[in-house]
């Protein structure tokens, strides 16, 4: 099913590098055009970005601004962690990952809005295709000064309650729109439908389901034969994860998703009321990334063990999402039984079932694949060329 070689893999997994993150950006297998690709004369009704997180993510975004779908956008500017890009002639190089990586200018947002400003386009966006928290800090800034952003980061909307305020009030003005599709559901119209059904009075009653990619694909395949680390090797290797897995095993990306959605719903909780069961042993929580990724093999034996207590039962496991009425969230492990709707996911599927005011007898759910980088990156692609009613 991988187009990346066991071997190979393995060798990744060891090293903690990513051959997806690699090969997305690197020119090879997944090479850039030229043709079409960071377009230098967009006219002043077109877009200019600038692309923070040039990783899984990000760079299946370079990918799709090669397409003619995004020919009205204008690529400005890109940044890694430490180093980032405004020179047009080397924006549009084959090899940008590596051309930022080796000769890029030390990072500097205020060089990346610098060139927002004299691209002389009126649609300036700032599209966050990172995990990071500082940055996320910023967006509510970007907003206030008029930038559009669109992200794939949900450390601002899903962390602390007073974040999603400043978010809420910089977006209250009006100057600029935050594109936030990607944030839940990997560009899955959740977000949009919840929206949809508060804008005509209804409200949301319960939230129920599955929100995360990556532990989707590990517990729609986990039943013991195959080691839990091995199937989480190859998550983090088709770019379904977080940048550190520990971020989905832990509960922690389930649970910004489900502070989002509540809190588009009206719920205003804080992150602290969130009940989460992390599935990361005690052991592995304190350790850097790399080392965390040696030690994969220690998750295996707990969860050999809650899989056959669950198969004892005629159950499966589901990593599973919960919102009452009552605004109590909880995000953990649950044992179903087989005619659970969860437990008929596939792949990466995520489900959102939504029970409302008006939907009230069944559920509106919906569901499909909530991980991975084409349909995250299309999510982004689409909240940005929606700045421009396209
Ligand atoms: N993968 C998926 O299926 C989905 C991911 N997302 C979200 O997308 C985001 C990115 O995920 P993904 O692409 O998988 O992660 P990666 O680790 O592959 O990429 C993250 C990128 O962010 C860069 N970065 C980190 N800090 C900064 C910074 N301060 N300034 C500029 N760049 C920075 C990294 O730089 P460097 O290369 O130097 O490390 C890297 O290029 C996350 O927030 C994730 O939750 C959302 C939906 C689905
Ligand atoms: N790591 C996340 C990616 C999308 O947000 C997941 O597994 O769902």
């Amino acid at each position: 099913m991988s187009a990346v070689p066991d071997a190979e893999v393995a060798e990744a997994a060891a090293v903690g590098a990513h051959p997806v993150r690699d090969r997305l950006l690197s020119g090879g297998v997944e090479e850039r055009s030229r043709t079409g690709c960071a377009p230098t004369a967009v006219d002043a009704s077109g877009i200019a970005i600038v692309l923070l997180g040039t990783g899984v993510v990000g760079g299946a975004l370079l990918k799709l601004l090669c397409t003619p779908a995004a020919a009205r956008i204008r690529l400005v500017g890109a940044a890694n962690s430490k180093r980032q890009q405004t020179d047009p002639a080397k924006l549009a190089s084959r090899q940008l990952r590596e051309q930022i990586r080796a000769e890029g200018d030390p990072r500097d947002n205020a060089a990346l809005l610098a060139a927002l400003d004299a691209s002389g386009v009126a649609v300036k966006v700032i599209v966050d295709a990172t995990a990071n928290v500082s940055l996320a800090a910023r967006h509510a800034e970007w907003l206030e000064r008029g930038y559009h952003v669109v992200t794939a980061n949900k450390a601002l909307a899903g962390g602390e309650l007073t974040g999603w305020r400043a978010l809420q009030a910089a977006t209250a003005s009006g100057r600029a729109h935050y594109g936030d599709a990607a944030t839940v559901g990997a560009g899955l119209p959740v977000l949009s439908t919840l929206r949809r059904l508060r804008g005509c009075g209804d409200a949301l009653l319960t939230l129920e389901g599955v929100f995360s990619g990556s532990l989707s694909y590990l517990f729609n395949q986990y039943d013991g034969s195959v080691p839990f680390s091995t199937l989480l090797a190859d998550a983090r290797r088709l770019g379904y994860t977080e940048p550190d897995p520990r971020s989905d095993l832990s509960g922690e990306d389930v649970a910004r998703k489900l502070l989002i959605l509540a809190r588009h719903a009206g719920f205003s909780l804080n992150a602290d009321e969130v009940e989460v069961e992390s599935l990361v042993p005690e052991a592995l929580r304190g350790l850097s990334t790399e080392a965390f990724l040696e030690r994969l093999p220690e998750l295996d034996a707990p969860l050999a063990a809650r899989v056959a207590e669950a198969r004892e039962r005629g159950h499966v496991l589901r990593y599973l999402a919960r919102l009452n009425q009552r605004g109590h969230a909880r995000v953990g492990l649950v044992e179903v039984p087989p005619t659970h709707p969860a437990a008929r996911l596939y792949g990466t599927d995520n489900q959102f079932a939504l029970t409302t005011t008006r939907y009230n007898t069944q559920p509106l759910v919906i569901q499909g694949p909530g991980a991975g980088p084409e349909v995250t990156a299309q999510a982004l692609l689409g909240d940005v060329l929606a700045l421009v009613g396209a």
